[in-house]
């Protein structure tokens, strides 16, 4: 499989000239593995999963990524989001490098238990390459805070109570307040920063979000609260329309009060029914892709009609759909930074668990805030001052921080 980042990543690697040695160096994993994982079912039989874990760099800190619980995963895939949890780190600047890992199951063909099991067997296989000053593994796509606290457990019983080993915690056993939303905070914070700098009045702006997970939810409710009309949402089965703008604190309460993505299909609220290609495409001032990689790609983007993207998930643009959004003038903020608000609650998170000591909610937003801010700053001048767009800008950013890393800690 082809890298998805790779088009993004050599440009950024060209500009500060370095040697064919440290491209190699800069894009190689530091390691990874992929091994089997069995699991005894409910209903009996044998089932063998496969678990994956990239560490692509730690050169300014320990290796630190979600995982994913995905049946299309494979170790491509976790190859190219290790290497964006690297630049994105550096980019926040916060002092860690990027992983990334996950099994091939469908978490919502598993029962509790039997995830259970399956998630403790992944931390039984990366003993040695996890710990809070190795490796911290947090929630993506098909995790949540219960696998972390299971995590938290696997790894504690063989080392002592150690809760800095993952972030995403459950509160109660040392999870950040704020980090839940902090991901979706981050998403809207940089989407206002960015209606700011192009124009684009945020009160009042129609706004269209594909997946409505963890990432997808708070970010279309932290927009509703910010006076945007979220008129679309969809998950992995469907999505909804309306025109006035969707009621979403009622939709989040009912998909809460069944836990269950699916039950998006069955809300009952005054929309009209659209598919994921539709919402792309609708006549929207935002669009942000907020679901898998790759959903707006060569085939589609000639359609998109959104003024501003914002890319809550990772990778969701393809490098010939960025060429051809950049040819159209249609601005895109990059995943690095636009979603980075969930690594660096992650990072604030192992800061309190390693000094056994707590922030309120709104400190751990404030420094939240400040931080996005600041990164924001720096890619919004280093792209005016060069000419670049925000993509290129941000890879910049962070490819100069871990070069610079790299040979001062020597070889
Ligand atoms: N959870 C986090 O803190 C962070 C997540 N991300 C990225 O954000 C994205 C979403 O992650 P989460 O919200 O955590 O996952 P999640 O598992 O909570 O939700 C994913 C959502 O996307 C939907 N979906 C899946 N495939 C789809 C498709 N092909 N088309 C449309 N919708 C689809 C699902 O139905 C669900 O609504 C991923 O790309 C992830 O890597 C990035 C930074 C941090
Ligand atoms: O919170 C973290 O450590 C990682 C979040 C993540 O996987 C991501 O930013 O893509």
């Amino acid at each position: 499989m082809e890298s998805a980042i790779s088009p993004f990543l050599h440009p950024a690697l060209d500009r500060l000239g370095v040697s064919d040695e440290m491209r190699h160096l800069m894009i190689t994993p530091y390691r990874e593995v992929k091994f089997g994982l069995p699991l005894v079912c409910h209903e009996g039989g044998l089932k063998l999963y496969t678990g994956f874990r990239v560490q692509h760099n730690h050169s300014r800190g320990p290796f630190k990524g979600g995982l994913r619980f995905h049946p299309d995963v494979d170790l491509a895939h976790f190859r190219d989001l290790a290497s964006v949890m690297t630049w994105k780190c550096a980019l926040v600047d916060i002092p860690f490098g990027g992983a990334k890992g996950g099994i091939n199951c469908n978490p919502h063909e598993l029962n509790s238990s039997e995830l259970e099991v399956l998630t403790k067997r992944f931390v039984d296989r990366l003993d040695e390459m996890l710990g809070p000053d190795r490796d911290i593994p947090a929630p993506d796509m098909g995790t949540s805070p219960r696998e972390m606290a299971w995590i938290m457990e696997a790894h504690s019983k063989d080392h002592g109570y150690e809760p800095g080993i993952v972030t995403g915690k459950p509160i109660q056993l040392g999870g950040s307040p704020g980090r839940l939303a902090a991901t979706g905070r981050g998403v809207a914070l940089v989407t206002c920063w960015a209606c700011e700098n192009l124009g684009i009045e945020v009160q009042g702006a129609r706004i269209a979000i594909q997946g409505f997970g963890n990432v997808g939810s708070h970010a279309a409710n932290f927009l509703h609260d910010f006076g945007a009309k979220v008129v679309a949402i969809s998950n992995r089965h469907s999505g909804f329309y309306q025109g006035d703008g969707l009621d979403i604190p009622g939709i989040i309460k009912s998909r809460n009060e069944s836990d269950d993505d699916l039950t998006l299909q069955q809300i009952d609220f005054a929309a009209g029914e659209i598919s994921n290609e539709e919402l792309l495409a609708l006549d929207v001032d935002i669009l942000i892709p907020a679901a898998v990689e790759a959903t707006i790609h060569q085939n589609n983007v000639d359609q998109l009609r959104a003024r501003l993207i914002v890319e809550a998930a990772n990778l969701p643009v393809t490098a010939e759909a960025d060429a051809t959004l950049q040819e159209r003038g249609i601005p895109v903020i990059p995943d690095l930074l636009a979603n980075a608000g969930g690594v660096t609650v992650s990072y604030l998170e192992w800061v309190q668990n390693r000094q056994r000591y707590s922030w309120t909610e709104s400190e751990v937003n404030n420094k939240l805030e400040s931080t996005l801010h600041n990164a924001w700053k720096q890619l919004t001048e280093s792209a005016k001052s060069t000419g670049s767009s925000r993509r290129e800008a941000a890879y910049t950013i962070g490819t100069q921080r871990v070069k610079e890393a790299i040979e001062l800690r020597g070889f």
